[in-house]
């Protein structure tokens, strides 16, 4: 969402007019402005896109959704979310149909490597299921209501639980790259800077103005994905903490790595946080899990440089087991 500072000038008669330099800028609007405007005016003259936008309607939401149901007859449960380098989970899918984003009238279309941009409909764990295999970024230039709109249509397909999976870079010391963490809960730091993906017009049928994020992160599905992967020897490398969002797409400076761990993050990433926002308002069930694909810098004499390969890398050594623990995790749970 763009913020304006505009000086107008009203002069006797009432009449206003924006000065020609008048340009949008980050900041906020200017006190008189509001006061003798209304909001949505300011938009309009400030030639910017409507700033009261939440993004697609509870309408076109309804009719994406009816679109992508007349390509399959499986009426998923249950939503995934592939996270970088993550995607393969949708070989394990059966009976499947393969809908790519760009087929989609209005589908966000995802342009990272690792994210392919297809939707997987099918059996995984005996469950109907509709994977997302790539996500989309706010870092490739969307506003964020565009990047977690895959939710919502997914809702509309009906589905009652969302398993948000991603890559992640590691801020706890004692974790290590390779290691799978339950999110447990999260810190939205676009949320916190004013770039929340609820932000604009609320429509009560997608959910409530003002939701409650206690609690984002189901717990008795985080306890049954502890209770499999000990079970299927993970013990070591499992982990549960705080994923913090961040914009990127840079990864993050050793001063921003310290400063992520001081808020209380165990891991960082660029991702999932307005996915599971959306998520709850809509009143699904959510489950999240990042896998620690390399370690943030945390000192200027061992600091090296984290690239995108590797994390896909990463993501394509841990893949098996991830897979296996998503499939077991979607095979017991309860609808
Ligand atoms: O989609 P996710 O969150 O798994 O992707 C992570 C964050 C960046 O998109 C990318 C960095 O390598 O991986
Ligand atoms: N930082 C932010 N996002 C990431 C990272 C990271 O180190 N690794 C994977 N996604």
């Amino acid at each position: 969402m763009h913020k304006v500072v505009i000086n107008v000038i009203i002069d006797f008669d009432g009449i206003l007019s924006v000065p020609n330099d008048a340009m949008p800028i980050s900041g906020v609007y200017k006190q008189p402005v509001i006061t003798k405007l209304k909001r949505r005016e300011i938009v309009v003259m400030a030639g910017i896109d409507d700033m009261s936008s939440s993004g697609y309607s509870f309408d076109e939401v309804q009719s994406i959704a009816e679109n992508i149901k007349s390509h399959t007859k499986i009426q998923p449960k249950i939503g995934i979310v592939c996270g970088s380098g993550l995607g393969d989970l949708a070989n394990h899918v059966t009976n499947s149909d393969t809908i790519c984003y760009s087929q989609i009238p209005k589908f966000p279309v995802s342009t990272v490597p690792g994210h392919d941009g297809k939707l997987v409909f099918g059996l995984l764990g005996g469950k109907p299921v509709v994977l997302m295999r790539g996500r989309i970024h706010y870092y490739e230039g969307h506003p964020m209501w565009r990047v977690a709109v895959p939710v919502r249509i997914m809702k509309a397909l009906g589905i009652t639980t969302v398993i948000l999976t991603n890559a992640a870079g590691g801020l706890n010391p004692e974790y290590k790259t390779g290691d799978i963490m339950i999110i447990k809960d999260h810190i939205d730091l676009p949320g916190l800077t004013g770039e929340c993906v609820l932000i604009g017009k609320n429509d009560e049928r997608f959910g409530p103005r003002f939701p409650a994020t206690v609690n984002t992160y189901d717990q008795s599905l985080q306890d049954l994905a502890k209770t499999i992967a000990e079970k299927l020897g993970y013990a070591k490398i499992l982990r549960q903490g705080t994923y913090v969002m961040v914009g990127g797409p840079t990864f993050e400076t050793v001063a921003e790595s310290r400063l992520l761990r001081l808020f209380g993050a165990d891991a960082v990433g660029m991702s999932t946080v307005p996915e599971a926002i959306v998520a709850r308002h809509c009143g699904l069930r959510v489950f999240g899990i990042s896998l620690i694909t390399d370690m943030c810098p945390q000192d200027y004499n061992v600091s090296r440089a984290t690239t995108h390969e590797e994390v896909l890398l990463v993501g394509e050594r841990r893949a098996k087991d991830l897979q296996k623990l998503v499939t077991s995790l979607v095979e017991q749970m309860n609808d």
